[in-house]
């Protein structure tokens, strides 16, 4: 019966929730990674590996220092997940970092700081892209989160649809905008408040807290806290588990639950990036990410 269940499963919908809610899924003009038993692609900020046989791709961020979230990851995660989103051999996706003590930094301060309105407004359209595609892909995403993981790092991992931290108290995780002068968009709150619930939330993005891995499971942030070693391992293992399900009946109940949030996202996408523009280049707030970034060095030195 269980496999049963499994060759059933294998035959999943195709699209991400996009399509699977009801909307015209976007087609994207990219070539399947061919029919070995393992894919792997590499550019410079992300690497893709699927696993053929397993159906699970894993997607590591390679960006030393910190994973920032600058142009160049952005669009090369985006590009990844739509190959992995068209592949039928992929039933699941583990995010994690290949960089040691940071899983992501969050959006790259410098795509925010001193660049033109052009720029910011390609920036926030590409974040936002980014954010649709992870919240909305038809696979099974677990985020394997093996370093700290502040306000858009969190957010990736908010996105998946389970987290693992690995048990480290320097390996913070929250949505810290409010600490940066800066605030957590809509669709970054809403992703935690589906996520901790609204009390929680509240208070979580006003003050901009960071969690330790013990507040973070406490709170559900994450879902389990496992010893440094054993974040993918455990991952993988989650994985098997929720392949047991059959794909259409987990992909329809996942659009169910996030449609809502996606179809907020899409109704207010061009004010969003109006808001974002026009905040992020006042003085003040420039002044406010100046004076962060010089606190980070300082930190160093
Ligand atoms: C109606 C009105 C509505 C208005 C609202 C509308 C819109 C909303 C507006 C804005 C929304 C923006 C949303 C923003 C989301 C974000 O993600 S902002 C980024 C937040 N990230 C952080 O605060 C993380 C800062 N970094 C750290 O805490 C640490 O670096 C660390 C990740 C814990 C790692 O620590 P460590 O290993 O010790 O590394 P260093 O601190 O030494 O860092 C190494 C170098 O990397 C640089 N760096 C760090 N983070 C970033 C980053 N996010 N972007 C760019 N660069 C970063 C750091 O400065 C070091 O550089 P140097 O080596 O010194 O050159």
């Amino acid at each position: 019966m269980a496999t049963l269940l499994r060759k059933a499963a294998r035959v999943s919908l195709s699209g991400s929730l996009l399509s699977a809610g009801g909307r015209p899924g976007r087609l994207y003009a990219l070539s399947y990674f061919g029919s070995n038993s393992r894919n792997s692609s590499t550019s410079s900020k992300v690497k893709v590996d699927l696993d053929n046989s397993s159906g699970i791709a894993v997607v590591k961020f390679q960006g030393p220092p910190v994973n920032s979230m600058g142009m160049d990851f952005l669009t090369e995660m985006a590009i990844g997940l739509d190959k992995l989103e068209l592949d039928k051999n992929c039933r699941g996706i583990i995010l994690t970092s290949a960089v040691p003590k940071v899983f992501s930094a969050g959006l790259d301060i410098m795509d925010m700081y001193g660049k033109t309105l052009e720029h910011y407004e390609l920036f926030w359209r590409s974040v936002q892209d980014l954010w649709l595609k992870l919240y909305s892909s038809s696979k099974i995403m677990i985020a394997a989160i093996n370093g700290a993981s502040p306000a858009g790092g969190c957010l990736m991992a908010l996105s998946c649809d389970y987290r693992i931290l690995a048990d480290n108290p320097r390996y913070k995780i929250g949505l810290n905008e409010a600490q940066l002068g800066i605030v957590a968009p809509f669709w970054f709150k809403d992703s935690m408040v589906n996520t901790v619930g609204y009390r929680i939330a509240e208070e979580s993005i006003q003050f901009g807290v960071m969690y330790s891995p013990a507040d973070a499971l406490k709170i559900g942030l994450v879902d389990q806290v496992v010893p440094e070693d054993k974040v993918l391992s455990t991952a993988k293992e989650k994985m098997e588990k929720w392949f047991d399900i059959p794909d259409h009946a987990r992909q329809i109940s996942k659009s169910m639950m996030r449609k809502p949030t996606i179809d907020r996202m899409l109704a207010n996408r061009e004010t969003d990036i109006k808001n974002f523009v026009g905040f992020i280049s006042k003085d003040s707030i420039q002044k406010s990410l100046e004076m962060y970034m010089a606190m980070l060095k300082m930190k160093k030195g």
